[in-house]
């Protein structure tokens, strides 16, 4: 079987050093988060920076809580994504609105801690283009994502993904290879695993990931 290429995402970018460090090491998706509670919020402005001339192989996502209209509007009139993440309670309807009114992809993301919680998989087919697996945020965390926790991958044994997915929770350099090995997913997302303080990304470490997801290609997978 030829080598599979796993999509690498690195999320929660807030300096160009971080960004031209992913784009060196082959990342495929760089992130923004637009929410404010997050350590790691940037402005339309700020990303805009950010996500300046970057080459066309790299793609942009804008990460967002439940977002309005209105925020929308306002990012995407300063800043080129190509992908919408949507962080929150967005319900399949929202999601198509999303799609059509802004005409971007969307990819949903569910917290998951049970097979059980795959299920609600199933509810984004014919309206979200990808799902993010993600582990559930702590009890009383301020926000819904980001919080290096991992969730049990072996809930995933057996899950036929009904869309294009990727994982994410707790990645590092040290984990991600033996959570690709795993779980078998196509996308890996981090953004707490390539910090060196909260919010603060390391170039090395951001090399080192994608290091250890490419070292993966082509070695057998679940
Ligand atoms: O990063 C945040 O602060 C954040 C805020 C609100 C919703 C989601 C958030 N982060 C999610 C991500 O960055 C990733 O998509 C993913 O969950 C990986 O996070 P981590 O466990 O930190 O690697």
């Amino acid at each position: 079987m030829p080598p599979k290429r796993v999509e690498i995402k690195i999320c929660g970018l807030t300096d160009v050093d971080a960004v031209d460090a992913a784009v060196a090491a082959g990342a495929d998706w760089l992130g923004a988060v637009f929410f404010p509670p997050s350590p790691r919020a940037v402005t339309a402005e700020d990303a805009a920076e950010l996500f300046d001339a970057l080459p066309e192989t790299v793609g942009t996502v804008g990460l967002f809580v439940d977002p309005d209209d209105a925020l929308l509007d306002h990012v995407l009139h300063h800043v080129r994504l190509d992908l919408i993440q949507v962080h929150g309670r967005e319900t399949p309807e929202r999601i198509d609105s999303i799609r059509l009114d802004f005409g971007l992809p969307v990819m949903k993301v569910l917290g998951v801690s049970t097979a059980a919680d795959l299920e609600a998989a199933r509810a984004y087919v014919d309206h979200a283009d990808r799902l993010l697996l993600d582990a559930k945020p702590p009890a009383g965390a301020d926000r819904p994502g980001g919080h290096a926790v991992p969730f049990d991958w072996s809930i995933l044994a057996g899950w036929r993904a009904p869309l294009p997915w990727m994982l994410a929770g707790g990645l590092t350099p040290e984990t991600v290879a033996e959570a690709i090995r795993a779980t078998g997913a196509p996308g890996v997302d981090v953004s707490s695993g390539v910090e060196r303080s909260k919010g603060i990304k390391d170039p090395a470490l951001i090399d080192r990931f994608c290091a250890a997801v490419r070292a993966t290609e082509g070695s057998p997978r679940r």
